[in-house]
């Protein structure tokens, strides 16, 4: 672990309802223990201005699943980042694999999510990583630094987290071994440093199939600056075990 504040974030997808929301506020409310991370959920847009509410006075930021790449218009169905700000959320996921693959999302257009949410005043967590045919095929490194280079919003990085999810992993039960994990946040921490002196600011956080039960060997892994953590989070116990597991 560096010397970033580990994040822990929590991304519900499509997930919950207001009770679900109300039961996990509860026990994070009723929870004892603590972590040395930043905490973070990501609900569905529904229940975001909500959790703001459920979460408030507790060290538990909140953010989107997406945002648009403009700021207002004609775009049935799409969320802008300044409506993410306006409901009180910090940060946004952008680029996420399950919308690349269900929405052709491309770099090109996750960098201008990137740059949206910036604008607005979001942190974007921007996603990225290999399947399971391009690990295969010994492309892991060479994919995910060009998925990095493109999906990069222009300038300043001192605001950007960057999510390592090999696909193949995410959902599956599969988790990439410490190695593994190791290989490519080197890999992506030298990218981000050649790019720019603020590369060094960026968290990198590993997502994919993150538990309760690997979450400290993961945290505990070179160049890894918190997780982004899909089913477990739903789980306020399971949330809270893997937010204790952050190192000092
Ligand atoms: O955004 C979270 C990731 O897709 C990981 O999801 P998972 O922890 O359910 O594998």
């Amino acid at each position: 672990m560096s010397a970033l504040k580990p994040l822990i974030a929590g991304n519900w997808k499509m997930v919950g309802l207001p009770a679900d929301l109300k039961s996990f506020a509860d026990a994070m409310r009723a929870w004892s223990g603590g972590s040395r991370g930043g905490l973070l959920i990501c609900p569905p847009a529904t229940l975001l201005a909500a959790a703001v509410q459920a979460f408030d006075g507790l060290p538990i930021a909140v953010g989107g699943q997406d945002c648009h790449a403009k700021a207002s218009g004609a775009h049935t169905g799409d969320i802008a980042a300044p409506m993410i700000a306006a409901a009180g959320g910090t940060f946004v996921i952008v680029g996420h694999s399950e919308r690349r693959a269900d929405h052709g999302e491309t770099d090109a257009q996750v960098k201008a999510k990137a740059e949206a949410a910036l604008a607005a005043g979001l942190t974007p967590i921007i996603c990225i990583g290999e399947s399971l045919a391009q690990r295969q095929a010994g492309e892991t490194l060479a994919v995910v630094e060009a998925s990095l280079r493109g999906s990069l919003p222009s300038g300043d990085l001192a605001r950007v987290v960057v999510a390592y999810e090999p696909v193949w992993a995410i959902g599956t039960g599969l988790t990439a071994n410490a190695d593994q994990i190791a290989e490519v946040h080197a890999h992506l921490r030298k990218v981000l440093l050649s790019i720019d002196g603020t590369g060094a600011a960026v968290k990198l956080l590993y997502g994919g199939s993150v538990k309760p039960g690997n979450a400290a060997e993961i945290l505990a892994t070179p160049d890894v600056n918190g997780v982004l953590v899909g089913g477990a989070s739903l789980v306020a116990a399971d949330f809270q075990a893997i937010a204790s597991a952050c190192p000092a």
